[in-house]
């Protein structure tokens, strides 16, 4: 569960500070996809930040999963993030000369260096299972060069996932895509959302794809103006 409460988030601006983020609280629950959407400047990417713990509010409580963020150094939200979080961006963060198989299996070399060999086997084949899971399993070989922008994203999400985090952060998932791939992209975010019971926070401006989350936050100047189902704004 990804809980935020009260957050405000403010960033200097000469002499004074802008606030970003004023007074928001909002709950994902586990198994869930919440979208946040709003015009350009509203704040959004500063909750995602925030909702991640890459940044600290000035106030406010972000609890992951059980765990109070709020009071944590650098180093414990980083390890927060490692253990608790998985990002999915909307630029593809694939390195161009690791293979499909490869990007997933990174990840997990950066942070287990000392891992024991039959910790790797199973990362192995986690890797192998997560990609299979979203339709890659005949192209764990290629390179990001050799892969479309659906498959790429593909990519991204499943390695978001290879640490079975409780919370998944979805910055923009199909803007770089055309509506068809855009829509598998959200069917598969909304299955894995519910196979793995992550609680999934997604930032997006594709209003097609509002109707299929669980809820939507509007977002505008920082604060949150709507809640509900889509099919609820729908009908407003
Ligand atoms: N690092 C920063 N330093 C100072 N001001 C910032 C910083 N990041 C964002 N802002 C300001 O905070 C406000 C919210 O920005 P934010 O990027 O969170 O909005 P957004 O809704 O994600 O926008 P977009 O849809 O364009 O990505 C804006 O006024 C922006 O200029």
């Amino acid at each position: 569960m990804i809980d935020l409460d009260n957050i405000t988030l403010t960033y200097p601006d000469g002499t004074s500070r802008i606030t970003a983020v004023d007074d928001v609280s909002l709950r994902v629950a586990a198994g869930t996809v919440v979208g946040l959407t709003g015009p350009s400047g509203s704040g959004k990417s500063s909750l995602l930040a925030v909702a991640s713990t890459l940044i600290r509010p000035d106030r406010g409580t972000v609890t992951i999963d059980g765990i109070d963020a709020t009071n944590l150094d650098l180093s414990e939200r980083a390890e927060l993030r490692r253990t608790k979080v998985g990002l999915v961006f909307q630029q593809s963060n694939l390195l161009g000369s690791l293979t499909a198989y490869e990007q997933l299996l990174v990840m997990n070399e950066l942070t287990a260096q000392h891992a024991r060999r039959a910790a790797r086997a199973a990362t192995r084949e986690r890797a192998r299972h997560l990609l299979d899971t979203v339709g890659l399993a005949a192209d764990a070989e290629k390179r990001p060069a050799q892969l479309s922008g659906g498959e790429r994203q593909r990519v991204n999400i499943a390695r978001a996932l290879m640490h079975e985090p409780a919370v998944l952060i979805v910055d923009e998932p199909t803007s770089a895509l055309d509506q068809e791939r855009g829509g598998q992209i959200v069917d598969l975010l909304l299955r894995l959302t519910a196979q793995h019971s992550t609680a999934t926070l997604l930032v997006t401006h594709d209003r097609r794809i509002l109707p299929r989350l669980t809820k939507t936050h509007v977002m505008v100047d920082g604060h949150l103006t709507a809640e509900g189902s889509m099919a609820d704004q729908m009908r407003g």
